[in-house]
């Protein structure tokens, strides 16, 4: 793949925490407009940061990107606010659902609209894109969230990142606590949405297995470092990888370390 057209390109990423927990060690990212990208590693790996520094909320957690570059489509991510990024169209989906509980799942999508700006007529069309993507979410829109299932909420909070027009959406551990089957109904729709509408995404999941069955291609990140990256189907087919690097087992795998 060729850089230069590449949608998001993180190149030699490091960070630190408190100038001093060194998180990233060397990150590269290269995301196609129109791919699902997997971000794959166990606990601590450094999957959460590297998605913090994306909307450049690293500072707001202490986190210091200590070298390296990010640009989204030509912008200079670091020198960008959050707030710009979002209307630029990188929109985050951050780890634990993140919904208004006291507001219902309509007044969810509504807030995502008011976020980006964006008109009342606006507002009308987008929520209908999300219902016909989501029909559960029409079904409980006057719901307060809060009293909503997991997965309700965690469709909400996506709903509501779909409302700000993203061009890439990143998302945070989506299965997380989510029973097997919700998991598998929010991959669909994800990969769908990237189907029909194009949308780039990227996923950081532990859930190797349903993640490395959505995306096209997965990155796997190991202590801070980006280890692997290949076609989801090669990765798929390796049973070393998931023992090994997604912390089950400690035998390394034999294999080069770039499979595409
Ligand atoms: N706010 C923070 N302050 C200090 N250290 C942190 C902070 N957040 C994360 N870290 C450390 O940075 C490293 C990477 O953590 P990160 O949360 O990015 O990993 P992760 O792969 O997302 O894991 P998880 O699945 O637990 O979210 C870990 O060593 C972690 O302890």
């Amino acid at each position: 793949m060729g850089h230069d057209t590449a949608l998001l390109a993180v190149d030699g990423l490091k960070a630190t925490y408190n100038h001093a927990i060194t998180a990233l060690d060397g990150v590269d990212i290269h995301l196609a407009r129109g791919e699902i990208l997997a971000l794959l590693g166990a606990n601590g790996a450094g999957k959460t940061t590297t998605l913090k520094a994306l909307s450049n909320l690293l500072p707001a957690e202490r986190g210091q990107v200590v070298s390296g570059s990010i640009r989204f489509d030509g912008l200079d991510v670091l020198r960008t606010s959050p707030g710009t990024l979002v209307r630029a169209g990188l929109v985050q989906v951050l780890e634990g659902r993140h919904c208004f509980r006291s507001l219902t799942v309509e007044e969810n999508l509504i807030s995502g609209g008011l976020g980006r700006g964006s008109t009342r007529a606006e507002i009308a069309g987008d929520i209908e894109k999300v219902y016909a993507h989501f029909p559960r979410l029409r079904e409980k829109r006057r719901a307060f969230s809060g009293l909503t299932s997991g997965g309700e909420q965690q469709l909400t909070a996506i709903g509501r990142a779909l409302m700000s027009r993203p061009r890439l959406l990143v998302l945070d551990e989506p299965s997380m606590g989510l029973a097997p089957i919700v998991v598998q109904d929010i991959f669909r729709i994800l990969r769908h949405l990237n189907r029909e509408e194009g949308l780039s995404i990227l996923v950081a999941e532990q859930n190797s297995a349903v993640a490395l069955k959505y995306a096209d291609r997965a990155i796997i990140l190991e202590n801070g470092v980006a280890v692997l990256t290949g076609n989801a189907n090669d990765l798929r087919a390796r049973d070393d990888i998931k023992s090994f690097y997604l912390g089950q087992k400690a035998v390394a795998p034999s294999i080069p370390a770039v499979v595409s």
